[in-house]
């Protein structure tokens, strides 16, 4: 049980927020620790007060935005308050220090922090300002002569540990981004055909009827039933049966608009869902593709036909999901029983 939950209960761990909000008050956390055990340590062990005063700052800062973020703060501008309360106390120190007591070292934890906080983006500029400032900062230093360690081999030393990490994050954060939106469309996807698989059709209709309530418009479903699959299968095999989903859904993806959504509804059934869509603009659309469908060789001459069931939700205050796609079953169980290889809507 995280901590900040009871701050934040409508995020649950299948937000896509929960990790960065996590990280956020990770952050925070460790901030406040951080800045008040070293800023104590400055004033009793090492006896730099002028060095404590910004520890004591990030302290501030950081009970400040944990207060922010707590009472339902936008939680960008909570990261961007993060990045920039780390950078301004990093920069002071350098600036203190001159670049002695490695301050400049320290300079170098930025990057983890803006690409994670605020992702590869603005995670890139931001470090490449911050480094690229720092190494201006050291050249300055040099030639005024500040230290006898500070010499070119340290700037060189400094640019290239600055670039590397910079790069390094890059790449990180990209194969993370990768691997993330893999796995997400993993999760809505149906292994065999790739179109959407149930859970995700689950979720469309839902949002979409949400948003037909909303602007009062007609959401139409389509359900789609291959005629006598059995038979395809037992005559040709399961392998063929499968390449004849594959490019059954090929045809079907071609066939609807980019603003309609095709899943797998369940073995060879198809539900396709149409936003904004009214009964006949919805048998239109099944016609055409019955037609698409019967003028395909699917697979080495095989051709198939479907049968489609339509309905159509009205908002009109009676219908609910649960009926709609009943009524489009009981369709598509009409078509079927009359002869096959057409599309019924409700009578
Ligand atoms: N190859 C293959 N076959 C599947 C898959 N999912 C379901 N099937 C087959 O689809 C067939 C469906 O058969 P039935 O429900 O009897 O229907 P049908 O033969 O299409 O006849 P009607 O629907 O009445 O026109 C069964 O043989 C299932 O094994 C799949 O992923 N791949």
């Amino acid at each position: 049980m995280k901590f900040w939950r009871k701050y934040h209960p409508d995020i649950d761990a299948a937000d896509p927020r929960f990790k960065q909000v996590s990280l956020i008050y990770s952050v925070l956390l460790i901030m406040t620790a951080y800045f008040a055990i070293i800023g104590t340590l400055n004033v009793t062990l090492f006896h730099a007060p002028e060095i404590a005063f910004f520890d004591y700052l990030g302290l501030i800062l950081a009970l400040l935005i944990l207060r922010y973020v707590s009472q339902g703060g936008n939680f960008r501008i909570a990261s961007w308050a993060v990045i920039i309360s780390i950078a301004t106390i990093l920069l002071a120190f350098v600036h203190l220090a001159e670049g002695r007591n490695y301050s400049l070292m320290w300079v170098t934890i930025l990057p983890p922090f803006a690409f994670f906080l605020l992702g590869r983006r603005d995670g890139s500029w931001v470090s490449a300002i911050i480094l690229g400032y720092c190494s201006w900062y050291l050249y300055q230093l040099i030639n005024q002569q500040v230290t006898a360690n500070l010499g070119l081999g340290a700037l060189f030393n400094f640019i290239e540990v600055a670039t590397a990490q910079v790069f390094l994050f890059r790449f990180y954060e990209n194969s993370r981004q990768e691997a993330y939106d893999q796995l997400q469309k993993t999760a809505i996807t149906d292994p065999l055909t790739k179109v959407f698989n149930r859970l995700h059709l689950d979720n469309t209709l839902n949002a979409v009827i949400a948003q037909a309530n909303r602007f009062n418009q007609p959401v139409s479903v389509l359900l789609l039933d291959v005629d006598h699959f059995k038979a395809v299968n037992d005559k040709y095999g399961h392998f063929v049966g499968d390449k004849v989903l594959i490019k059954l859904c090929d045809v079907l993806r071609e066939t609807i608009r980019e603003t309609d959504s095709v899943g797998r509804w369940g073995g060879e059934e198809f539900l396709i869902i149409c936003p904004n869509t009214n009964q006949q603009q919805a048998i239109q659309l099944g016609q055409r593709i019955i037609e698409n469908v019967r003028a395909e060789a699917i697979e080495n001459d095989i051709h198939i036909t479907v049968s489609i069931g339509s309905a159509t939700y009205m908002n009109d205050g009676e219908d609910t999901i649960d009926q709609l796609l009943l009524s489009a079953d009981q369709n598509l169980y009409r078509a079927k029983h009359a002869g096959r290889n057409q599309v019924l809507g409700t009578p």
